[in-house]
């Protein structure tokens, strides 16, 4: 089933996505060199408002010039075309995912020729990211037999798409193996981060973040520090194992796309009593409640469109 996407808003018009087409010979297709956005709009009282959106636009532009890549557009045009989105097709909540790219002009590994980058913003429905099931129960995570890739490999703090060939080999390692996602460590063995998501565990009534190191710097996870926080919880950010996370009371994972999933397994072993944990679900509870304008404290995260 494709996704249904809509109006599409490319390289600066609105046009329906069947007229949403990228030549073959696009450095990007080839190589990798796009950079792309993940952002959530949710249906509010107040009609439906994009979460976080400057953080989200500020990285889309990071991520740009981590890749030496010119985007023809300003911020603002950017933040613009992500409203027009949500608005042109009428969405009360969905997806919405911004990306960039090295064009056709010409092929060869160098993607500098390729500059500007052609620009789109499309939009669609997203329920839960790994499933309803995964959200209700927790989802089973496997360690990865493929490690994140270190920071002088691949740049983890940029949205590129070619760092999403690791993301892809894992998540079909753990999907096939029967999980719902993929835990992925370090180099030097120690937790990254899922193959889109950051993760966190709780231990004693702690929360503990997983530091940045190699991972992306997750809005998401930002915003769920803050809650935690708000919520009076202890929130640390560490350097963590995966037998640390086996002996976790609770487990889970973060993102615009998974939102706040607990996790009830890892590696076949049951995290704390093997279901959503209850300091998880309080702060998944909060989490909904801050994007959906149901918290005047986390308003300012709302962009209405
Ligand atoms: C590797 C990775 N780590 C952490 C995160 C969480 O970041 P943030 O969304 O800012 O909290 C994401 C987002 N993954 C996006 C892409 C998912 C996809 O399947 O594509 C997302 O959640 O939109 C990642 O891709």
């Amino acid at each position: 089933t494709q996704i249904k996407a809509g109006l599409i808003w490319f390289n600066g018009r609105m046009v329906p996505q069947e007229e949403a087409k990228v030549s073959v010979l696009s450095h990007a297709l080839h190589y990798g060199t796009s950079v792309f956005e993940g952002i959530r709009a949710y249906e509010t009282p107040k009609g439906p408002a994009i979460f976080r959106l400057q953080e989200h636009v500020d990285r889309f532009f990071n991520s740009a010039k981590v890749l030496r890549m010119e985007l023809p557009f300003s911020k603002e045009e950017v933040a613009e075309a992500i409203k027009e989105v949500v608005r042109q097709n009428g969405y009360k909540s969905c997806y919405i995912r911004p990306l960039a790219w090295m064009g056709a002009r010409t092929l060869g590994v160098n993607p500098l020729p390729n500059n500007p980058a052609e620009v789109m913003v499309a939009a669609w429905e997203w329920g839960a990211y790994l499933g309803e099931e995964a959200v209700r129960k927790g989802a089973r995570l496997v360690t990865s037999s493929w490690a994140r890739f270190p920071a002088n490999v691949l740049p983890g703090k940029a949205k590129v798409g070619g760092n999403y060939v690791n993301s892809a080999l894992a998540k079909m390692e753990a999907v096939s193996a029967g999980a719902d996602e993929a835990l992925l460590l370090d180099e030097e063995g120690y937790v990254a981060e899922g193959s889109g998501e950051n993760v966190f565990f709780v231990r004693g009534g702690v929360v503990y973040a997983i530091e940045h190191s190699v991972n992306l710097e997750g809005i998401t996870r930002d915003s769920v520090i803050r809650i935690a926080k708000d919520l009076g919880y202890e929130v640390q950010v560490v350097r963590a194992t995966r037998d640390q996370l086996y002996m976790a009371d609770e487990m889970f994972i973060t993102g615009t796309a998974a939102e706040v999933t607990p996790v009830a397994m890892l590696d076949w072993r049951p995290i704390g009593k093997g279901v959503a944990g209850e300091v998880t679900l309080r702060i998944r509870q909060a989490y909904l409640e801050a994007v959906t304008g149901r918290r005047p404290e986390y308003e300012h995260w709302l962009t209405y469109v």
